[in-house]
């Protein structure tokens, strides 16, 4: 069944069935965990109308003069600077119009004049700084939210870009924000759709004057050709930091905000977004996300409770080593195991981090408030590690098959094998795309030589609190403890053992598909 594995003992017992875990009938809590972790579904884009932005005029910073507003841009004026756009791949930067085709201008040479006013009592910074807090809402709740100018890309007829994802500028960079311009005396554009994929499923923008757009960095998405016109457009990075840290065009920073204040009511909808703001929301909220199907798939906070519930379940189902006690609440001296279910829970995390930024403060979407409740569970210890799961295939000798599971090291190795049993909890509908794989070892030479392949991802590490779990009756081995309480013993030796491997730990890496 492929909903959920179990790895045990790997490195000793490679071959040996006896350490797989199949599900059968007992462990059905577990299969259910499965799928409520699927049903978990959050906002990965959001858009908004705002007149306002129209209004905001485009400075040229070498002239120190305008080039007209977002809603009227002079092209022309704008052709000076323009150069082709590049894109990376890998660790090299290539020119290669089949991927892309376009121009752009790097924010250098462009900026804002953030006290110009757009109408009576507001300015160009509280147009950016309303968007600011529209981010925090929809996309990176609590999390400060920083505004940063970019680039601004311009595409003319059979310009595109094809699917990628941006290159992230920094630890703290986690989404893009784009604004479309309007071409000083031109038809609109045609063509040119903009296409973002969430794991919810893909979600089709257009880019203009009228309003906003916002992804995280590692939602693919595509710019398909563009038929008529100029589509430009201006490109800010969004980060997850304060203005303590000084950043060039920085056009506005909110602060981070106590989770305590955002207020969702029962639709998993944030009422101080709708509140606060005077801009026709399109998609706000936390929770929520139509997907392309057209159902409204919402995730409502009681659904994250229940999966927060149940994962505390099934760690209590299988908390594996128990220490009877008498009637006196004194501890046996004999543990007993009555069985070799796993005590850790893995969650593989739904976005992509870069470097050292598997930490909670940079999570995104659903993996930001799983971690924020289950660091604040009194039942469950959670912490964050790279996980590498390397599968052994060999042709000569399929008994030499095998899988095993790791913590991995910068340079995506396997760092340390995990020798405890553990579950991973897998979505049904799993997506390979969010795990870089590598093949790395191919049959070469004369001799058979097994062949490998390695998936690296960030995962959450769930283990129950040391701490009694209830007092009831309970068999062990045949025998009847009454009024015996159990103590689970935890999985802490997993953590205690990822804290030495810790300080050289790489997280869930990006992959190698084109990025800007
Ligand atoms: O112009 C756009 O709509 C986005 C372009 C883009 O994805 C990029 O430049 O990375
Ligand atoms: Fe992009």
């Amino acid at each position: 069944m492929d909903a959920y594995f179990v790895y045990a003992d790997i490195a000793n017992h490679l071959r040996s069935a006896a350490y797989r875990w199949d599900i059968d009938e007992k462990d059905q809590v577990a299969t259910t965990l499965s799928f409520m972790f699927e049903k978990l579904q959050c906002r990965e884009t959001a858009a908004c109308l705002n007149g306002d932005l129209a209004s905001v005029p485009l400075m040229l910073t070498a002239e120190e003069t305008s080039c007209g507003t977002i809603g009227d841009t002079d092209v022309e004026a704008l052709r000076a600077l323009v150069a082709p756009s590049s894109f990376g791949r890998g660790e090299e930067t290539v020119y290669d119009e089949d991927v892309r085709k376009g121009l752009e201008i790097r924010a250098a040479q462009m900026h804002f004049d953030l006290d110009h006013a757009v109408k009576e009592g507001s300015t160009v910074r509280d147009v950016f700084q309303s968007i600011a807090a529209q981010l925090q809402l929809s996309l990176f709740p609590a999390q400060p939210v920083k505004l940063v100018f970019y680039k601004l890309a311009l595409y003319e007829a059979g310009g595109h870009f094809s699917a990628h994802r941006d290159s992230t500028h920094d630890d703290s960079h986690h989404g893009t924000l784009l604004i479309g311009c309007k071409a000083r005396g031109e038809d609109p554009y045609q063509g040119g759709d903009f296409l973002v994929t969430t794991s919810n499923g893909e979600m089709p923008f257009r880019i203009d004057e009228k309003g906003w757009v916002a992804f995280y960095t590692d939602c693919e998405h595509t710019v398909k050709p563009v038929t008529s016109g100029t589509r430009m457009s201006l490109q800010f990075d969004v980060y997850l930091e304060s203005d303590a840290v000084a950043r060039p065009h920085t056009v506005s920073c909110v602060p981070a905000r106590d989770v305590k204040e955002i207020d969702y009511d029962d639709e998993g909808e944030s009422k101080a977004a709708l509140e606060d703001s005077d801009d026709e929301v399109i998609s706000l909220g936390n929770f929520s996300e139509p997907i392309s199907d057209g159902a409204d798939r919402r995730v409502m906070p009681f659904l994250l409770r229940s999966f927060v519930d149940k994962l505390v379940e099934v760690l209590r189902v299988s908390a594996q080593f128990i220490i009877p006690r008498d009637d006196e609440g004194r501890a046996r001296k004999k543990r007993v195991r009555t069985s070799n279910h796993p005590q850790t829970i893995i969650l593989p995390l739904r976005h992509l981090y870069r470097g050292r930024a598997l930490v909670s403060q940079y999570l995104k979407g659903i993996d930001k408030l799983l971690v924020d409740m289950l660091e604040h569970s009194e039942d469950v210890s959670v912490s964050m590690h790279a996980v590498i799961r390397s599968k052994v295939r060999c042709d000569e000798d399929p008994a030499m098959n095998s899988e095993s599971l790791g913590l991995a090291s910068p340079d995506v190795t396997l760092y340390k094998t995990i020798k405890e049993p553990v579950t991973i909890v897998r979505r049904p509908t799993y997506d390979r795309k969010f795990i870089r794989s590598k093949p790395f070892i191919e049959h070469t030479g004369n001799e058979p030589q097994l062949g490998e392949t390695q998936y690296l991802m960030g995962a959450m590490f769930i283990s129950l609190k040391n701490r009694i779990v209830s007092t009831r009756t309970n068999a062990v081995e045949g025998e009847t403890l009454s009024t015996a309480s159990l103590e689970v013993e935890t999985a802490g030796h997993i953590k205690e053992k990822v804290a030495d491997a810790e300080e050289d730990l790489i997280p869930g890496e990006e992959g190698e598909d084109p990025k800007d």
